[in-house]
């Protein structure tokens, strides 16, 4: 998005404007500011944003870099396309760990396999895609073909939010520029919802559809660390889950204990020994992340104590 810290572009009416965010909403924490999909309210003379509208769905990841705060990435999305190719760059732990992130988001998770033209085995990638999440769509397209992604057309109407993710190269513009068929229409056609104040946070990677629907095009993430996903993991892993659930010891780690359901799926060749540590793993980084961020909400909340205490203190003292 092109936030700088403090400027955004907010799709207004018929048009487009750079705003400004309030002091207040500055000194909020990074994920309570706007991203890309958000619903704003601006102030009356419509060059400062005040508030971000209650999301109805939030995709987000642990800052890169080492950073230890939630980053919101995109707001309001109904679709996550998850965007992968036919062809080495294509992990299964990857996709396990977009698909936890779009659990926790709350949005439904489509996974969109591209360049199946260039290969004789896309069939192979679907079946490996349909693996990493019980149930979870997965399309095989030629991005550069408007008949290959019809598919995709079906969860797009002019109602609905998608958004593309995906590794730098895999086809996100190239199924944007198809899906879109023609220039596409500049963001400051968005839909407005009619509601005075109201106004749809954009940046250039904001687009409407010939059919209406909004596509959101998030540039290419090179680190997906988690946080605060406990119960989505379980979601995407349930098959895990459910194994473990009949393994003897009930905290069982399935590592060398008798008795272990988990193990002796593997054995019998059901499952991925990759799948078992791609779920220990994320495991473990998402309690480690989830642990540094409750203690450094602890840390803020003793803080604002310690300077209403010192207040009241000195508010005593004046009345003396
Ligand atoms: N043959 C074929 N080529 C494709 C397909 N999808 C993408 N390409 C090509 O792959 C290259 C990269 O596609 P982009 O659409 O730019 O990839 P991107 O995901 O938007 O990459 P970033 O903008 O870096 O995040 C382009 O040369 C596309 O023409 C496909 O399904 N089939
Ligand atoms: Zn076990």
């Amino acid at each position: 998005m092109t936030v700088q810290r403090s400027k955004i572009m907010v799709a207004c009416g018929s048009g487009e404007r750079m705003v400004e965010l309030t002091p207040a909403l500055l000194r909020k924490a990074p994920i309570d500011r706007p991203t890309v999909g958000d619903w704003v309210v601006l102030d009356e003379s419509l060059s400062r944003i005040e508030n971000v509208l209650e999301r109805k769905s939030l995709f987000k990841r642990l800052g890169a870099g080492g950073s230890n705060e939630l980053q919101p990435i995109a707001a309001n999305i109904d679709t996550l396309f998850i965007v992968t190719s036919c062809n080495e760059e294509f992990k299964e732990s990857r996709l396990e760990r977009y698909l936890a992130l779009c659990t926790e988001a709350g949005a439904m998770p489509v996974i969109v396999l591209t360049k199946a033209d260039l290969v004789d085995d896309a069939d192979t990638y679907v079946r490996r895609a349909r693996k990493t999440k019980s149930g979870v769509p997965v399309e095989a397209i030629n991005a550069l073909d408007p008949a290959s992604i019809k598919g995709l057309s079906s969860w797009i109407d002019s109602t609905s939010t998608v958004a593309l993710v995906g590794s730098s190269g895999v086809g996100k513009s190239t199924i944007l520029n198809t899906l879109a068929g023609q220039a596409l229409a500049s963001t400051g056609d968005i839909r407005d919802d009619d509601k005075k104040g109201r106004h749809t946070t954009t940046h250039r990677e904001l687009h409407i559809l010939p059919s209406g629907g909004l596509l959101v095009d998030v540039p290419g993430m090179r680190e997906l660390r988690v946080a605060d996903i406990d119960g989505s993991i379980g979601t995407v892993f349930e098959d895990i889950e459910a194994l473990a659930a009949q393994c003897r010891f009930a905290d069982c780690h399935h590592e060398t204990e008798p008795g272990c359901a988990v193990l002796r799926a593997i054995e019998e060749g059901e499952l991925d020994r990759r799948r078992l540590s791609n779920y220990k793993k994320l495991l473990r980084e998402n309690a480690l992340a989830t642990a540094t961020l409750a203690e450094k909400r602890a840390q803020g909340r003793d803080f604002a104590k310690m300077v209403k205490e010192v207040k009241a203190i000195k508010q005593k003292k004046g009345d003396t």
